[in-house]
């Protein structure tokens, strides 16, 4: 087994000096590498807080967070913003993605961050862009996109820098059910075909129904934990 996220005894208070808020309560989350798994649960109930804590946007009050055996809570803020960048790809709601740049620059920005050489980008680039079958637009700017389009140039942008695994924090919130759909079907494939690990927050039933396996938080706790045995992971099983 690979483990890829191991999250030990996990605590956010909020509000410590009037009335303390556990936003996240004793938490303890482990993820193979290769998980496409959900995290869901009510309004309030501490997913963004995990999901931020997880990708080193926040800082646990308690326990430890270990990504690929280095506990990112012990790092400096420069050496955990050096880390981000090499091993954590995040996609938001609200994609994100920079105005005046093109599909391409935005996707080989992170790549420069990195000093990889321009030979190397170009390569990774096209690879990417044929991931998210998106080879077509890839000199066009944000505005130009329909939203699903952006949001797959948010994944392709996610994956320049190889990450460990992906942070998705409700990404098909503002999707139309194509548009969710067909973006699901690409982070389906890529996890499937390149084993990239994907760990979603989510209130959206259509990323429910694709996961692998669901973690419930409620008031900052895990209340439960299931791994689907999906119909097309038994279909696989009868094919081979
Ligand atoms: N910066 C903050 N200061 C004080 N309380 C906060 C802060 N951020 C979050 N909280 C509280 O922590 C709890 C968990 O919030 P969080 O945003 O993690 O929940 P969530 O499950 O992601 O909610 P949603 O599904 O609405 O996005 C809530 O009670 C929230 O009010």
């Amino acid at each position: 087994m690979d483990t890829v996220i191991d999250a030990h005894n996990v605590s956010k208070v909020y509000n410590k000096d009037t009335i303390p808020v556990y936003a996240v309560n004793n938490v303890h989350l482990h993820l193979e590498r290769g998980e496409f798994t959900a995290l869901v649960g009510p309004s309030g109930s501490g997913k963004t807080t995990l999901l931020n804590m997880i990708g080193g946007l926040d800082k646990p009050d308690e326990g430890n967070i270990y990504i690929n055996g280095q506990d990112i809570t012990q790092l400096s803020a420069n050496a955990l913003i050096d880390f981000r960048l090499r091993n954590i790809g995040f996609v938001f709601q609200s994609f994100n993605l920079i105005p005046v740049l093109t599909a391409k620059e935005n996707v080989e920005f992170i790549m420069q961050l990195q000093k990889i050489k321009r030979k190397d980008r170009d390569a990774r680039v096209n690879q990417l862009f044929k991931q998210i079958d998106m080879e077509e637009k890839l000199n066009e700017r944000p505005s130009k996109l329909s939203g699903g389009q952006q949001q797959r140039v948010a994944v392709a942008r996610a994956l320049a820098s190889k990450p460990q695994f992906i942070l998705a924090d409700e990404p098909t919130a503002n999707l139309d059910t194509k548009s969710a759909s067909n973006l699901l079907d690409i982070m389906a494939r890529l996890n499937k075909e390149e084993n990239i690990t994907f760990l979603f927050s989510t209130h959206d039933q259509r990323v429910i129904d694709r996961a692998r396996r669901v973690i419930t938080l409620v008031d900052g706790r895990i209340v439960n934990d299931t791994s689907v045995v999906s119909t097309s992971h038994m279909e696989d099983k009868l094919h081979n």
